[in-house]
């Protein structure tokens, strides 16, 4: 498994014509864009963990029925600092790194304040977020990388910190129908108030503003939630929205800011300081997007892991969500690299499926109703909410299928009722096999799949004017184990699930995570302008944790503006 996982993957700076078999719908004009790790060794270290991986961009053109591909590395400053040291200078989330402290903007953090967290990385392999007019590379830190969509260029490196108190985001925000963005992150060092924070970007500054400049900067605060632990908040890499309320789950897999702030000492990762309490609770927060504050009943389920909300509704007085569930956090340790190369039948087993659940949270708690009563009056699920003497609500989900992750839906059902939903089909090992269309309501499914291929998170794209939610096409880039058989891009027809073409490319494509395609109708986002260069003033500030007992003043996290909470 070495060629998918571990080998450093060839730049395709040029565009590079496919070869297409079978037709291309005449409506499917514009961009897939995706990212995910593409560079695991440099010079002679090594990365751990397959999420450490230093981001590789690429991107599909799709224009009257031909395709064009290209792949450029993210030029982020680890990208940077990692090639003229040629070695790992920067940490990720599976590797910690020393850096020459004289070299590179890393090292100021260190040089000066060792018992401090070090600036996170700017490496965003994880996502693409489109904002107003502006592409951008995330990952999970405080940074996100702007992004030229059709050169995959970088432009400059913006700080969620300089507009409000995170310091660490999400890669998976969420869109209003005007293009806003919300997303969520977790304050750690704001003297001692640990708190997730929810924030709005505005799709288009306020006011029409000069070029340039961007609608990050217009972030607001939307709403903060205590941590219930100041020491250890909760990992999250994802969270749920519905027409007036936002899911947010408080699991039991926690980042331990004690062991964060010494991991740089000890010679230990950011993933060594992250740990799941099977005793704990799962804690669901429903915040009432019109009074910006969370539903005060107190909700909760069994401990488990989700990374990805697939959707969220309301039905009934419920707020009814789906994800993608585990048992425990075995997935972040199946991805060390160690266990992806050698023997990889054997390491990597999941030792939790992942499973589609679907919870039912009701909105209004009748002061009469019997202890151990059903809230939930959903028809259409079995999923319950009892309630207790203390007047907390247990929940209990329904499973609905076993064994899939990376859930794409038609987003323009995003936080409404819902019938599909696309995914990889995992079984026991993380690996995708199949591409998969599940059905809600039915609960019958479609498959895709084709020997030693690997196929990448499906996205869906509608047909223009199209009417059922699953008139459209399933786009997803497939890689083979199969040194004879070149990468292609599949195209799928999201309702029967046959294919409609493939696009195939003698280059060398990597497994990635997730993107987002832009259509030509968007077309000022694709003629989008240069953006200025200059980076933010504070991009190399120490993230300024502490340890209790040890010296704040000189560290303590500012944010610019936006960071009141309500
Ligand atoms: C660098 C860094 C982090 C990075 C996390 C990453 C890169 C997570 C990737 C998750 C994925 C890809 C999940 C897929 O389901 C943390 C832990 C937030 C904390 C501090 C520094
Ligand atoms: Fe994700």
């Amino acid at each position: 498994m070495e060629i998918i996982f571990g080998r450093n993957k060839k730049e395709q700076l040029e565009p590079l014509q496919a070869k297409v078999t079978g037709s291309i719908p005449a409506w499917l004009q514009g961009t897939l864009l995706r990212n995910g790790p593409g560079m695991h060794t440099v010079g002679d270290s090594k990365y751990n963990h397959w999420f450490d991986g230093l981001a590789l961009l690429h991107s599909f053109s799709i224009r009257d029925g031909e395709v064009f591909y290209r792949s450029k590395y993210l030029q982020s400053d680890t990208y940077k600092a990692n090639i003229e040291a040629n070695r790992i200078v920067v940490s990720e989330f599976g590797t910690m790194a020393y850096p020459d402290p004289c070299k590179n903007i890393f090292s100021k953090a260190f040089s000066y304040l060792s018992h401090t967290i070090p600036d996170f990385t700017d490496n965003c392999l994880i996502n693409i977020m489109k904002c107003g007019d502006d592409f951008y590379a995330t990952t999970e830190t405080n940074y996100i990388r702007k992004i030229d969509p059709q050169t995959l260029e970088t432009l400059e490196k913006v700080d969620y910190r300089k507009y409000v108190a995170v310091n660490l985001a999400t890669s998976h925000p969420h869109y209003d129908e005007a293009g806003n963005v919300l997303n969520m992150g977790t304050s750690i060092v704001d003297k001692g108030r640990t708190k997730y924070v929810l924030f709005k970007i505005p799709a288009a500054a306020p006011g029409g503003e000069k070029k340039g400049k961007g609608p990050v900067k217009h972030a607001e605060v939307f709403c903060s939630i205590p941590s219930r632990s100041l020491l250890s908040p909760s990992y999250y890499h994802s969270f749920g929205v519905t027409e007036n309320y936002v899911v947010f789950l408080e699991q039991p897999f926690k980042l331990d800011i004690l062991k964060m702030a010494t991991a740089y000492v000890r010679g230990v990762s950011w993933a060594s300081c992250m740990s799941f309490y099977r005793e704990d609770k799962t804690y669901i927060h429903i915040i009432d997007q019109r009074t910006r504050k969370p539903v005060p009943t107190k909700f909760y389920t069994d401990p488990m892991v989700v990374f990805h909300h697939v959707n969220a509704y309301e039905e009934d007085g419920c707020v009814v969500f789906d994800v993608i569930a585990y048992e425990d956090s075995s997935l972040y340790q199946l991805f060390y690299l160690a266990n992806l190369n050698k023997d990889f039948e054997e390491n990597s087993r999941l030792t939790s499926v992942p499973t589609l659940r679907r919870f039912a949270v009701p909105l209004h708690v009748d002061k009469d109703a019997e202890v151990g009563s059903n809230l939930v009056k959903v028809s259409s699920t079995t999923a319950t909410a009892l309630k207790e003497k203390d007047g907390h609500v247990y929940c209990q989900p329904e499973a609905l299928y076993e064994g899939l992750e990376l859930p794409r839906i038609n987003y323009a059902h995003n936080g409404k009722p819902y019938r599909y939903i696309f995914a990889a089909e995992v079984q026991w090992s993380p690996v995708p096999t199949k591409i998969l269309k599940y059905d809600v309501i039915t609960k019958s499914s479609l498959k895709w799949c084709e020997e030693n291929c690997w196929p990448a998170e499906p996205l869906f794209v509608p047909t223009p004017g199209a009417k059922d939610e699953d008139d459209g096409v399933i786009l997803s880039a497939i890689i083979s184990t199969d040194p004879q058989k070149l990468p292609f891009l599949l195209i799928l027809d999201a309702k029967s699930f046959t294919e409609l073409a493939r696009a195939s490319v003698d280059a060398d494509m990597h497994l990635d995570l997730h993107g987002l395609f832009i259509p030509d109708s968007d077309c000022n986002a694709v003629k989008q302008t240069p953006a200025e260069t200059q980076e933010d003033e504070n991009s190399d500030h120490p993230i300024g944790l502490t340890a209790p007992g040890l010296d704040h003043s000189e560290n303590d996290f500012t944010a610019g503006h936006g960071g009141a909470s309500l």
